[in-house]
């Protein structure tokens, strides 16, 4: 690999592409159009993985001109084998191709599922599920028992997801012998894993490596259960000639109105369902646990944090979603987390032949953004490394997709259409947690020195597994 770029050192990265920001040029293409844009727009890799060109994005500027200057050229996402399994053809939202039907799903998922309105009206739910975690933990914190707080966390995350979706929580009886959790970090870890046959699409069918027969068996697995939840809908709403409020009840009463406006039945719920199992606890489980990771390696920003907590909401209360917008703090600490540990990549791909400042993109060739390097670009951010959230205290850069020094939801057509349920559940989640404790780590472990750069996927970054002992410290 060559060094092009900037020489200087950057620390080992979650992704598996470590010193993706030192690339300018990489491999045989040293184009020299390719030179001009990626000296005037920061780091741009240019290479082929397989038989598909692929171009790496890990600089602001250029993230900008991808997913905004030419975003609609880059509106697609990338065929993807797994995607075959999990998505009943391309019925659902992230793995639609950029066509009226992609449309069609976005606006329905965004007025319908993910609005304010929807969001706020899971709010008790919400609030009555954190608190059942903070018992728990109370319980834990009397007999200083050390609790493995990643696993809580997700359990949190899930069980709200699926109350959200189909008004009960997992049982680790669904999805078979192995339960809800294993086979859906299963599905998710085969989803991500590296498949030859997305690189050399002649070998697809040759499933060299027995990915598609894995993902076959899932996605049976997961139909079976999706086609019961809405099975119960069907009977319950016989029984009580009412339709339920969750995401699937929705959905039905969509589907049984046909005001969708386009073909809507079984395949297409149930494809949104999955989008949202796999593209939804997962991700806030992980700025979760990030940031309580963070915290705890810098107790000076915690001390902080809890003043401010102190100060709006009181040691005599728990956090509610009403004080949020009033906890300028969490907000900074919440963003200076999510700058150092994004969703690794966003995934693209050029619809059409097309020039972008002078340089040729051959239609099909795939745009992997780095987040990861974005959010650690050293000229975007001073002291890049540092987790340092006072940094946004007199900066409006936020992560609503038009500061593209800070994208975790990505920007553009097919920006997270989640951002305002995700960054919600983040920030009430961490005030609780930080209000309602202080965080020890255990066999004497001292503050800072939680590793931060293991455990860490391409898809979705993972914390270190987070083991700590909770202190009670609210007054009631
Ligand atoms: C911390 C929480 C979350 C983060 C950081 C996150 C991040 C992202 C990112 C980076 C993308 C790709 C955006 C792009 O291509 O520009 C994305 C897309 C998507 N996310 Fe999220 N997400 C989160 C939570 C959620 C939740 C809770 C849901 C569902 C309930 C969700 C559903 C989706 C969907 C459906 C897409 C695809 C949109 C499309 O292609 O049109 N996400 N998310």
């Amino acid at each position: 690999l060559l060094n092009l770029g900037k020489k200087k050192k950057l620390p080992p990265g979650p992704t598996g592409f470590p010193i993706i920001g030192h690339f300018h040029l990489l491999g045989k293409n040293p184009h020299q159009d390719l030179r001009r844009l990626a000296l005037k727009h920061g780091p741009i890799m240019y290479m082929r993985f397989g038989s598909v060109p692929t171009i790496i994005i890990s600089s602001p500027r250029a993230s900008e001109l991808f997913l905004k200057t030419h975003s609609l050229a880059f509106a697609n996402r990338p065929d993807h084998e797994a995607s075959s399994y999990l998505s009943y053809e391309q019925r659902n939202l992230v793995f639609a191709r950029y066509r009226p039907y992609w449309h069609n799903m976005r606006k329905l998922c965004t007025l319908e599922l993910l609005s304010s309105v929807k969001i706020s009206q899971f709010q008790p739910m919400r609030q009555a599920e954190i608190g059942l975690m903070v018992g728990s933990l109370k319980k834990a914190a009397e007999v200083r028992q050390t609790v493995d707080v990643s696993m809580r966390i997700s359990s949190l995350t899930a069980n709200m997801m699926c109350l959200m979706l189909f008004e009960r929580k997992f049982a680790d009886k669904d999805l078979g012998e192995k339960g809800f959790k294993e086979v859906v970090d299963e599905t998710m870890e085969e989803a991500a894993a590296f498949n030859l046959g997305d690189y050399f699409p002649y070998l697809r069918g040759l499933d060299l490596q027995g990915s598609a027969r894995r993902l076959k068996k899932l996605s049976k697995i997961f139909d079976g259960f999706l086609e019961r939840i809405i099975d119960d809908h069907v009977q319950n709403k016989k029984e009580t000639k009412q339709s339920s409020q969750d995401f699937v009840g929705t959905m039905m009463a969509i589907m049984e109105s046909g005001e969708a406006g386009f073909d809507f039945d079984r395949s297409h719920i149930k494809a949104v369902l999955l989008d949202m199992i796999f593209g939804g606890p997962g991700s806030i489980a992980a700025a979760v646990e990030w940031t309580l990771s963070e915290l705890i390696n810098h107790p000076v920003v915690t001390k902080k944090l809890e003043k401010e907590l102190e100060e709006i909401v009181g040691l005599d209360q728990t956090v509610e979603e009403s004080h949020l917008s009033s906890l300028k703090y969490l907000d900074c600490v919440v963003r200076e987390s999510m700058r150092l540990h994004p969703v690794p990549l966003v995934i693209r791909e050029c619809m059409e032949d097309c020039e972008v400042d002078g340089f040729h993109i051959p239609k099909k060739s795939r745009v992997l953004v780095s987040l990861w390097a974005i959010g650690r670009d050293p000229d975007a951010w001073t002291d890049p490394e540092t987790f340092y959230p006072d940094r946004f205290l007199d900066s409006n850069i936020d992560v609503r997709g038009k500061d593209f020094q800070l994208i975790p939801f990505g920007a553009g057509r097919r920006m997270c259409p989640a951002l305002q349920l995700g960054l919600t559940t983040i920030q009430l989640t961490v005030a609780q947690l930080v209000h309602c404790f202080d965080w020890e780590l255990p066999d004497g472990m001292q503050p800072g020195e939680l590793d931060m750069f293991e455990n860490s996927g391409l898809v979705t970054s993972r914390a270190n597994h987070l083991m700590a002992i909770p202190n009670y410290r609210l007054v009631k």
